[in-house]
């Protein structure tokens, strides 16, 4: 059976998916706590929804919803977003998320009606904090997270792909981080993360050239890793996908995706530390006794 969570209950509290594993996600998300006056300030622009359906299986998916506008993010869904991977940190049995859009595109970015009401650079600055706050803490649930891009990721929808682990695309659909064409640069977190995905030389093109990318030139520069044909639905495709790497018990799937979460994003010596530390959790535990006991060869 499927659990729903749909529409605005809301937290203003930050939460640390990694607890005490994680001093520097602590570090980042601790701004949150003054983010009450942009809170406010966003509530004023309504629209669309952000919804989650937690699956028994483990795998969640969560959909960017304002097809008016092209699924670009209203205020309360920047509010709805905020609270889902609330939800999220706290769904223990979760091995797996799928983002996407509703309605066959993916997320136009900001609303544009809210950023011209709030175009002033301190409400900027604090909802670009708030949306980055979000988006880390996004990345770092224990979950192996894919995008799935259907139609256009388009500014902050751009960078919201890159806040997942993984990214599928299908044939016709199109990332293009355009905050060049708006004089903008992006502010979500999704330059750094850009960086990291496909390296600075490519990371400087995309930028500076507010480029189109489709989906085999996402594959040859490593942002997209792989195609979903929209025939067997891109959704099952992309579930079937992730299953792959989000299958067998949750709690060695949580493992693998913080041992890697920690080598990416501490210095070597803290990311030994935590990689002690998650390999405890794991070493002894139910599965890999009786992997033990099954002799297991891996021809
Ligand atoms: C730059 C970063 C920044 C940030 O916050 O950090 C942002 O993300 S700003 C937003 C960046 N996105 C855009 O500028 C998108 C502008 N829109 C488009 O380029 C096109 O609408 C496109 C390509 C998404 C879709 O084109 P298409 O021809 O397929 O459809 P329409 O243009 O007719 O769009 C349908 C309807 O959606 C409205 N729309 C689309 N995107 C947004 C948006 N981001 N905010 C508000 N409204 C949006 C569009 O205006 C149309 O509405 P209509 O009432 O029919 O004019």
């Amino acid at each position: 059976m499927a659990l729903r969570c749909v529409g605005p209950r809301r937290s203003l509290l930050s939460h640390n998916a990694l607890g005490g594993l994680w001093p520097r996600a602590k570090a980042v998300c601790s701004g949150a706590a003054g983010s009450e006056e942009i809170e406010k300030k966003l509530l004023a622009f309504p629209g669309g929804s952000v919804d989650l359906v937690k699956k028994e299986c483990g795998i969640a998916v969560l959909t960017i919803s304002n097809p008016e506008r092209m699924n670009a993010f209203s205020g309360t869904m920047m509010l709805q977003l905020q609270e889902q991977v609330t939800q999220l940190e706290g769904w223990r049995e979760g091995k797996g998320l799928v983002v996407r859009g509703a309605a066959g595109t993916f997320c136009s970015g900001s609303d544009l009606n809210a950023v011209r009401a709030i175009s002033n650079p301190e409400d900027g600055v604090k909802m670009c904090k708030f949306m980055q706050d979000t988006l880390t803490r996004l990345l770092r649930l224990p979950l192996i997270s894919v995008a799935l891009v259907e139609g256009r990721a388009l500014g902050g929808g751009a960078e919201l792909t890159t806040a997942c682990d993984f990214r599928l695309m299908t044939p016709g659909s199109e990332i293009q981080f355009v905050h060049k064409h708006m004089g903008l640069v992006p502010g979500w977190g999704g330059a750094a993360r850009l960086v990291r995905i496909v390296g600075s030389q490519n990371a400087l093109k995309l930028l500076s050239a507010a480029q189109k990318v489709n989906s085999s030139y996402a594959e040859q520069i490593g942002l997209s890793d792989g195609v979903v044909s929209p025939e067997g639905g891109t959704l099952v495709q992309t579930e079937r996908w992730l299953s792959s790497f989000a299958g067998g018990p949750a709690p060695v799937v949580r493992a693998v995706k913080k041992v890697v979460l920690s080598g990416r994003e501490l210095p070597l010596s803290d990311a030994l530390v935590a990689e002690r530390d998650i390999f405890g959790t794991v070493w002894g535990a139910p599965t890999n006794l009786e992997a033990l006991a099954r002799k297991s060869k891996h021809k």
